[in-house]
C-alpha cells in the first residue's frame, strides 16, 4: 500500500519553490514505491493572491487551499505535514505554531537560530507525539547514505580527520536588507551555509558510531569575518576535536582524537567555478584511505574511495548523477513522510539529539565571536510578532 503525504507549503520564497516542484516529480522514478505526496494547501504571510500564484505558477495538481497567513493553514484538516521554508529566524515561531497546531513539520535549515529553541521544539513534538524533522536534503542523497555506510563498515579505516568546506566564491555584495547577510532574518554564512560542512562532519564523524558511543565534540575553536555593515558572519573556519572511539565503544589506549576543520564563506568559492566543480569539497581521511566528494557540500553528485597506496585495491568513482531538472529534495520527503506514516516522531538519519548538537556547535561559535541576533529572534518565547 502506497502512503500519500498531504504537504501544507509555509512559505512561497526560492526554496519552497524548489521544494514542491521535486515533490511533484513521480516517486516510482526514483524508487520509491511506498510513498507518494500531495500539495493540499500553501500559505503565504504576504497575501493570499500570492500563495495563488504559487500554485498556478507551479502547476500543482488537485485543489489546493491557498491561505493569507501562516495560522490559518495550520488550522487544515487536509494538511498532515507542514514544510517550513522562511527565513531562520522565523523556524522557531513558524515550527511552534505548527506543532501547537497538531501538525508534522519538516523544517528548513538552520533548524532555529540557537540551541535552546531546538530543544523547545523537540520536546514539544514529544509531548504532542508528532514528527519533526530538520530538512538537512543533504542526508537523504542516496550518496550521504552511501559514504556512511562505507566508513561504518571501515572501508577506509578509523576515521580521523575531516575537512569540509562551502564557500560561495561570490563578485557580488549583498544588500544588507538580504536575509543572507540581515541580522533580523539571522542571516550569515554560519547558519546558512556552515551547517552543510557541519552536516559533513556530523554525519562522518559522529552519527556513524553507534547512538550510544556519540560524544559531542571536546573542543572547538574557530575565526570568523563579519560583513560589512550588517556584522553576519562572512567567513567562519571551524576546528572541531572529537573523542575518538573505536568500533566496540572502548576508547583508545592512546586516546586519539578525530578532527575536523569546516569552512563556509561568501566571497571566496569552494571551487572557483561552484556551478561546475569538479574538485573535492570534502575529504574524510581514515587509517587505511580517503573518500573524496566532490562539491557543492549541499548537492554533491559524485565521490571516490581512494585505498592507502600500499594497498593493491584500485581508486573507485562512484557517480550519483540527479536527472535534469531534479535537484534532489524528494529524499528528505520521502524520509519525512515515511517517518509520519510509521509513527515514527524524528529521523534516524538526523536524530533530533543531532540537530541540537550542531545548533550548540553554531552556538559556541558565534559565542566566539560575539555575533548575537537581535532578542526577538534569538527569543524562546512564543509567540512573538517578528
Ligand atoms: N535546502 C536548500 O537547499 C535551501 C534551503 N534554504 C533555506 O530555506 C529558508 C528560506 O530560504 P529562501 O527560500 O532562499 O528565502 P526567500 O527569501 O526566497 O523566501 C523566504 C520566504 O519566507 C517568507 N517570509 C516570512 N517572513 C519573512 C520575512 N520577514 N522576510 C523574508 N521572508 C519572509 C516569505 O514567504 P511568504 O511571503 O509567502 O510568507 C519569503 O518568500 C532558509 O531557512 C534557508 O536556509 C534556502 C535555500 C536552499
Ligand atoms: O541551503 C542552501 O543551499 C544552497 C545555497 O545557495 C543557499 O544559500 C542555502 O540556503
Amino acid at each position: 500500500m502506497i502512503y500519500n503525504a498531504r504537504w501544507g507549503i509555509l512559505a512561497t520564497g526560492g526554496i519552497a519553490k524548489t521544494f514542491v516542484s521535486d515533490l511533484l516529480k513521480d516517486p516510482k522514478a526514483r524508487g520509491a514505491l511506498d510513498v507518494s505526496h500531495t500539495v493540499t494547501a500553501v500559505a503565504s504571510s504576504s497575501s493570499k493572491s500570492r500563495a495563488e500564484n504559487f500554485i498556478s505558477e507551479l502547476n500543482i495538481p488537485g485543489t489546493p487551499s491557498a491561505y493569507g497567513s501562516y495560522e490559518d493553514i495550520v488550522k487544515d484538516s487536509n494538511v498532515d505535514i507542514v514544510y517550513i521554508a522562511t527565513p531562520h529566524s522565523h523556524h522557531y515561531q513558524n515550527a511552534r505554531l505548527a506543532l501547537e497546531s497538531g501538525k508534522h513539520v519538516l523544517c528548513e535549515k538552520a533548524f532555529t537560530v540557537n540551541a535552546a529553541q531546538a530543544k523547545i521544539l523537540c520536546e514539544l513534538a514529544k509531548e504532542k507525539n508528532l514528527f519533526l524533522m530538520e530538512a538537512v536534503w543533504t542526508r537523504y542523497f542516496p550518496l550521504s547514505i552511501q559514504v556512511r555506510e562505507l566508513i561504518q563498515k571501515g572501508e577506509i579505516g578509523e576515521v580521523l580527520r575531516v575537512i569540509t568546506d562551502l564557500s560561495l566564491g561570490n563578485s557580488d555584495y549583498w544588500d544588507a536588507s538580504h536575509r543572507m547577510v540581515n541580522l533580523d532574518l539571522a542571516g550569515g554564512a554560519l547558519l546558512d551555509l556552515g551547517v552543510y560542512p557541519l552536516t559533513w562532519v556530523f554525519q562522518t564523524l559522529y552519527h556513524t558510531l553507534p547512538p550510544a558511543q556519540r560524544q559531542p565534540p571536546s573542543s572547538i575553536v574557530s575565526s570568523m569575518a563579519k560583513y560589512p555593515g550588517t556584522g553576519a558572519d562572512e567567513s567562519t573556519t571551524m576546528i572541531i576535536t572529537f573523542p575518538t572511539t573505536t568500533p566496540s565503544g572502548t576508547s583508545h589506549a592512546h586516546h586519539r582524537t578525530s578532527h575536523a576543520v569546516a569552512m563556509t564563506a561568501f566571497a571566496v568559492g569552494t571551487n572557483p567555478d561552484l556551478r561546475n566543480s569538479t574538485g573535492p569539497a570534502i575529504r574524510i581521511q581514515g587509517t587505511k584511505g580517503e573518500i573524496q566528494v566532490d562539491g557543492p557540500a549541499f548537492r554533491p553528485l559524485r565521490f571516490r574511495v581512494i585505498p592507502k597506496n600500499e594497498s593493491d585495491t584500485k581508486v573507485r568513482e562512484v557517480e550519483c548523477a540527479i536527472p535534469d531538472g531534479e535537484r534532489g529534495m524528494y529524499w528528505e520527503a520521502d524520509e519525512a513522510a515515511r517517518c509520519v506514516r510509521d509513527g515514527k516522531l524524528e529521523s534516524e538519519g538526523l536524530p533530533w539529539e543531532e540537530s541540537i548538537v550542531i545548533m550548540q556547535t553554531m552556538d559556541e561559535i558565534r559565542k566566539q565571536h560575539g555575533l548575537v541576533y537581535p532578542e526577538k529572534i534569538e527569543s524562546t518565547e512564543y509567540p512573538v510578532q517578528l
